[in-house]
């Protein structure tokens, strides 16, 4: 298939598609790049934490429904200055304007780079890149690019910010599925947990031969986080469709990740996405995948598991995961295939 003759050659965040998720793909060729601007769920931060009870109750089945029905959704209101994440994407751009002799310092040295510079390659074809990307972990211990001057501070700050939320968020997502609120954060050592980050440029269409930016995916981790300069790109499968994903202003794209599937047996579901390059701009985009801790062994927690609902995935540790079929953990590569039972 296609599809899969692609994915071997890009590095996305995550993983690429198993034969049991491929099963979603529209297998129409044809049809493949159509997609639709149907609505997503959006999800007001402050409001999962309302004092008035009935707002928080109405706030918290909104995102029960967005993490069961989706697996994706818009997150306004989440308190990030705008500042702060236009900062980080300027840097971004600062960053991938540098020559390409500075830029190649970050180039994949060994297992233990904490960043990592690379280029996408459109299949078939190696000379026409279709992304540059740049790879960080930004927790725990986060080490940022040594230039241009102030862009790992900017990072930091963003990344600072961006995981506040998405802990209280992950709060907000335990209460969904009926636990206390720190459910998520004990059963993924969150404290301990490792971050994953990507920076991804992506050139307009017209410099490249095919519109796919980065081939259908998953990506790991409990919760994934993204922010971007522009929209016309992103899309994400739901219901056998692809939508595209059209931020409101100052939001915050968030997804499930698959560890996040896992714990719940299938019942929060990472979805499938992948970048189609628009035709008229360079598009930025960083993406942050929040995980579990290394050694953390994740598998169907009792409560997703009855009679009706065998196990549907088996367990391996969080770093087996990421360094699956032969990666470094800043790949963030996962194996659903290996995983799935
Ligand atoms: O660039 C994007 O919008 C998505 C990137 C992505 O999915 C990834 O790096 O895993
Ligand atoms: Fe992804």
């Amino acid at each position: 298939m296609a599809e899969t003759a692609q994915v071997l050659i890009q590095t996305p965040l995550s993983h690429q598609p198993n034969n049991t998720h491929s099963s979603f793909i529209p297998t129409d060729s044809s049809q493949e790049l159509i997609s639709f601007d149907d609505e997503i769920p959006t999800i007001d931060y402050q409001l999962l934490f309302a004092h008035d009870h009935d707002q928080r109750s109405k706030a918290l089945a909104e995102l029960r429904r967005a993490c069961e029905e989706y697996g994706f959704f818009y997150l306004v209101n989440h308190g990030i200055p705008e500042s702060v994440i236009e900062r980080a994407l300027e840097g971004i751009s600062e960053f991938f304007n540098l020559t390409d002799e500075e830029k190649r310092e970050f180039e994949k040295k060994d297992s233990t780079d904490r960043i990592r510079w690379g280029l996408g390659f459109s299949p078939g074809d190696h000379q026409m890149v279709k992304r540059e990307y740049l790879k960080v972990l930004p927790h725990p211990n986060f080490q940022g690019p040594s230039k241009p001057l102030g862009f790992s501070e900017a990072l930091e700050d963003y990344y600072k910010r961006d995981r506040e939320v998405i802990l209280n968020l992950a709060r907000a997502v335990s209460k969904t599925l009926g636990f206390e609120e720190s459910y998520l954060e004990k059963v993924f050592d969150v404290e301990n947990g490792t971050d994953v980050s990507a920076m991804n440029v992506y050139p307009p269409w017209f410099e490249s031969n095919t519109p796919i930016g980065l081939p259908a995916h998953f990506d790991a981790g409990y919760l994934v986080s993204l922010v971007q300069n522009v929209n016309g790109g992103l899309q994400a499968l739901h219901k056998g469709r692809w939508i595209n994903v059209n931020m409101p202003p100052n939001s915050i794209f968030i997804n499930n990740g698959d560890h996040l599937e896992i714990l719940t047996n299938g019942k929060y579901k990472s979805p499938m996405h992948r970048v189609i390059l628009n035709n008229k701009v360079k598009r930025i985009s960083l993406p942050t995948v929040h995980g579990p801790s290394l050694d953390k062994f994740v598998i169907p927690a009792d409560e997703f598991v009855d009679e009706f609902h065998p196990p549907a995935y088996r367990g391996m540790t969080y770093k087996e995961v990421l360094e699956a079929n032969g990666y470094h953990i800043i790949d963030g590569k996962s194996c659903m295939a290996q995983l799935r039972l």
